[in-house]
């Protein structure tokens, strides 16, 4: 049975943060592939352009052949709920023991998701420790706990371990709000996906 991971988000835009993730996935657990998946529509943001995020996943991800960006939400109208991303790929690749990768933050809000529950218990869950207020790993275990705690009190069960990461500050939204007040990013994204912002003006007050 081959060894997939998931990772899904809103990558607007993809950072050095997320390669550092999903690198630390393959090599800890082992995987076949990670499968970037851009939501489309995500459930609880406003997002740049599909196709501008799409090409900078690409072209962040196209050195690594363990890499690959599906474009499976890109079919499904209405919001993009990760159960139905993770439905579809088990459709398009059978005989696969699942895991999906997360940083912390969003983790907290599983048992929120549309049935988040349910999705729990349909995969492993790799999670990488995130800024919440300074935390340690002690503490970051303590969330991830938490998080198991309620997902059994409603009769279900989830695998889930941290990811061997060192926190990682950045985020899109810095970016993004670096970007509006015309500083540098060059430490923070691919010089591909810089040059991307720059050509297509994104994230700028003036957008294409
Ligand atoms: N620096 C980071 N360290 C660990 N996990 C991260 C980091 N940045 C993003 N992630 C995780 O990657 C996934 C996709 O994140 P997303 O594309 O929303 O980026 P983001 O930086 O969190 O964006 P924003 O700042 O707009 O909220 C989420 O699970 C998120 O928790
Ligand atoms: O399915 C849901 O209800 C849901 C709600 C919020 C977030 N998610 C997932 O959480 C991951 C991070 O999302 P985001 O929007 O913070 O980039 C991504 O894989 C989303 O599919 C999923």
């Amino acid at each position: 049975m081959q060894r997939l991971a998931i990772f899904g988000g809103t990558f607007d835009p993809i950072h050095w943060g997320h390669l550092l993730v999903a690198e630390t996935a393959l090599s800890q657990v082992h995987l076949e592939q990670v499968i970037w998946v851009p939501s489309r529509h995500p459930p609880h943001k406003q997002a740049a352009l599909f196709e501008h995020r799409v090409v900078m996943l690409q072209l962040a991800t196209r050195n690594n052949a363990a890499f690959t960006v599906s474009l499976i939400d890109r079919e499904r109208s209405g919001r993009s709920y990760a159960i139905n991303t993770l439905i579809d790929l088990s459709a398009c690749y059978p005989n696969t023991h699942w895991y999906w990768i997360i940083g912390l933050d969003a983790f907290q809000t599983l048992p929120r998701w549309y049935r988040g529950h349910e999705l729990a218990q349909m995969c492993d869950w790799l999670i990488a420790p995130r800024l919440l207020g300074g935390e340690t790993i002690a503490q970051s275990e303590l969330i991830c706990k938490q998080v198991e705690e309620q997902v059994r009190k409603q009769s279900h069960t989830i695998n889930w371990q941290l990811l061997n990461t060192p926190l990682v500050k950045v985020s899109s939204s810095i970016i993004r709000e670096l970007c509006y007040q015309s500083h540098s990013i060059i430490d923070l994204v691919p010089e591909s996906v810089r040059s991307y912002i720059a050509t297509h003006n994104l994230y700028s007050h003036n957008p294409e």
